[in-house]
C-alpha cells in the first residue's frame, strides 16, 4: 500500500486545564489514503469536529504525531503551518462562511488573491470553476441573494480554487434540506472522482453514509468502526 496522505498516530486532545480538563480524543490513530472519499460520523459531541480540526491543522493535539503529505506538520512553526495549509488543504463549513459583501465570484477568488495571484487570473479561474459547479448565472450575486445549496456550492468552489490535495468539510449539509444535502454530497463525490482530491466530511446524518466510499464512526473520542462501502450511491 502507498504512503497515506494523512497519518495520525496516537493522538490525544483535551480541552481545559487541571481538574476541569476534558479529554476529547484518546490515543487515536488513523490513516487516509490519497483520493479517498471518507465520512467521519458519530453523535453530537463525539469528537468529529475536533478530529477534523486537527487534520486541518487548525488546532494541535497534546500528544501524538500528524503526518500530511510526508511532512511531520506538528514540527512546523505557525507561519510555515499557515503556508502548508493554504497550499494543500481546503475547508468547507456548515455555515458556509462566505464574506457577505462579496459576490460568488469574489468569494471564490479570495484564496488566490491571498496567495498573491494576479486579479484577472483569479477572476477567470473563479468564473470557470463556478460554471463547472452550475453557478454560471450567479457569479455576481452576494450570498444573501442565493439559496443555501447555491451558497454551499460557492463554498465548495472556494475550497477547491487553490487546487488542494485534501478537502475537509465539517457538517457541510447541516444547514440544508435533504434534497440539497444529497446534491452537495454527490457534487463532492463527483469532484473527488474527477479531480482525485481527497475528501473527508463529518456528519451526524447516517443517511449520508451510503455516499462515502469509507465511513469511520467516532464515539466518545475513539474510532469504533472503520469500513469500506461496497454499495456506493453515486450520481446516475
Ligand atoms: N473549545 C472547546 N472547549 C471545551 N470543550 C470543547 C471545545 N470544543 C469541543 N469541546 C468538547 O469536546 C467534545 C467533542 O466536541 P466536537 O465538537 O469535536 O464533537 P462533534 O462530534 O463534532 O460534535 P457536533 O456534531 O455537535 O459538532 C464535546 O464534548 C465538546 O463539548
Amino acid at each position: 500500500m502507498t504512503q497515506p496522505i494523512i497519518k495520525l498516530e496516537h493522538i490525544s486532545k483535551s480541552y481545559g486545564h487541571g481538574d476541569g480538563a476534558v479529554t476529547v480524543l484518546q490515543d487515536l490513530s488513523l490513516s487516509i489514503q490519497q483520493g479517498e472519499f471518507t465520512c467521519i460520523w458519530g453523535a453530537s459531541g463525539s469528537g468529529k469536529s475536533t478530529l477534523l480540526n486537527l487534520m486541518g491543522l487548525l488546532d494541535r493535539p497534546e500528544q501524538g504525531r500528524i503526518t500530511i503529505k510526508n511532512e511531520a506538520v506538528l514540527g512546523l512553526n505557525d507561519n510555515r503551518l499557515a503556508d502548508f495549509r493554504s497550499r494543500h488543504l481546503g475547508f468547507i463549513f456548515q455555515s458556509f462562511n462566505l464574506v457577505p459583501v462579496l459576490s460568488a465570484q469574489e468569494n471564490t477568488m479570495l484564496p488566490l488573491q491571498i496567495r498573491g495571484e494576479a486579479d484577472n487570473t483569479a477572476r477567470r479561474k473563479a468564473r470557470d470553476l463556478l460554471a463547472e459547479l452550475g453557478l454560471e448565472r450567479h457569479l455576481h450575486k452576494r450570498p444573501d441573494e442565493m439559496s443555501g445549496g447555491q451558497r454551499q456550492r460557492v463554498a465548495i468552489a472556494r475550497a477547491l480554487i487553490g487546487d488542494p490535495d485534501i478537502v475537509l468539510a465539517d457538517e457541510p449539509t447541516a444547514n440544508l434540506d435533504s434534497a440539497n444535502s444529497d446534491a452537495i454530497i454527490l457534487l463532492m463525490q463527483k469532484l473527488n472522482q474527477k479531480r482525485k482530491v481527497t475528501f473527508l466530511f463529518a456528519t451526524h446524518d447516517t443517511h449520508l453514509l451510503s455516499y462515502a466510499a469509507r465511513s469511520i464512526q467516532v464515539r466518545d473520542g475513539r474510532i469504533v468502526d472503520d469500513r469500506h462501502n461496497t454499495y456506493l450511491r453515486e450520481a446516475s
